[in-house]
């Protein structure tokens, strides 16, 4: 593998970018939308590092080809152990600020740490590094879905947009759906730009209703790509059996 910036950017730095973010500003947006635009956390160049991560296959231990399962068209790679230090370094620090929301959200503690929570995992079975690198081509789409894979999960995923729209390409929006009980479905589009990433809802989320709290299913897909190519880095937090 080359040593581009992916695997060159410092814990460092990455851990004080992500913890330079407006984290109130996030949760309370979060609260109301059930998802949250983080802004620009990748460079251009991290971003290129990482679309260049996706043909050396010995970094992923898995690849699906969405249309084989009626996920979509289009394919995914799930990274091997160990995860590329930019993926490593992104997924540890973005889980600290989330943790409280996600405990807050259901009620529940959240470990402070990925690596309390990861430990957590480890011990229901669930071993199998998630962080995925996703590719579009023209005419490819990612339908509704919903990124749960054990019995635990963590109600909160990062997603980041690695390739630029408008000069990589065209259409590809990021959707997120919101089932509430007895109503209709509502859609939000979640406009990126390169290296800008997006918090949302892995399953539910709780809305504050006049009589109580209540939960709406969350789901999101991508809608078709109408030209050139489209990267996405997929940074979930819990592991898979
Ligand atoms: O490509 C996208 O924007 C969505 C990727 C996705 O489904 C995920 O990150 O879990
Ligand atoms: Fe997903």
């Amino acid at each position: 593998m080359c040593e581009g910036p992916a695997s060159a950017a410092p814990e460092d730095a990455i851990a004080a970018r992500v913890a330079a973010l407006p984290w109130a500003r996030v949760a309370e947006e979060l609260d109301a939308q059930g998802v949250a635009p983080l802004g620009r956390l990748l460079a251009p160049p991290e971003c290129a590092a990482l679309i260049a991560l996706y043909a050396d296959e010995p970094r992923f231990r898995r690849r699906v080809v969405m249309a084989r399962h009626g996920f979509g068209r289009g394919e995914y790679r799930y990274f091997a152990h160990p995860l590329p230090l930019l993926v490593a370094a992104l997924r540890r620090a973005l889980y600290a600020p989330l943790a409280p929301i996600a405990s807050r959200w259901e009620g529940t503690d959240y470990p402070a740490t990925l690596d309390a929570f990861t430990a957590r995992c480890r011990a229901a079975g669930q071993t199998q590094p998630t962080p995925l690198l996703l590719r579009y081509g023209p005419g490819d789409y990612n339908c509704l879905h919903q990124d749960l894979y054990g019995a635990i999960a963590f109600p909160l995923q990062v997603v980041v947009l690695l390739s630029a729209p408008g000069r990589d390409f065209s259409g590809g929006a990021f959707v997120l759906t919101e089932q509430r009980p007895r109503m209709q479905s509502r859609v939000e589009v979640v406009p990126l730009a390169e290296g800008e990433a997006a918090v949302f809802a892995v399953n539910r989320r709780p809305v504050r209703g006049t009589r109580g709290t209540y939960r709406v299913t969350v789901r999101h897909g991508v809608s078709r790509v109408r030209a050139g190519e489209r990267y996405t880095l997929g940074v979930i937090f819990h592991d898979a059996p």
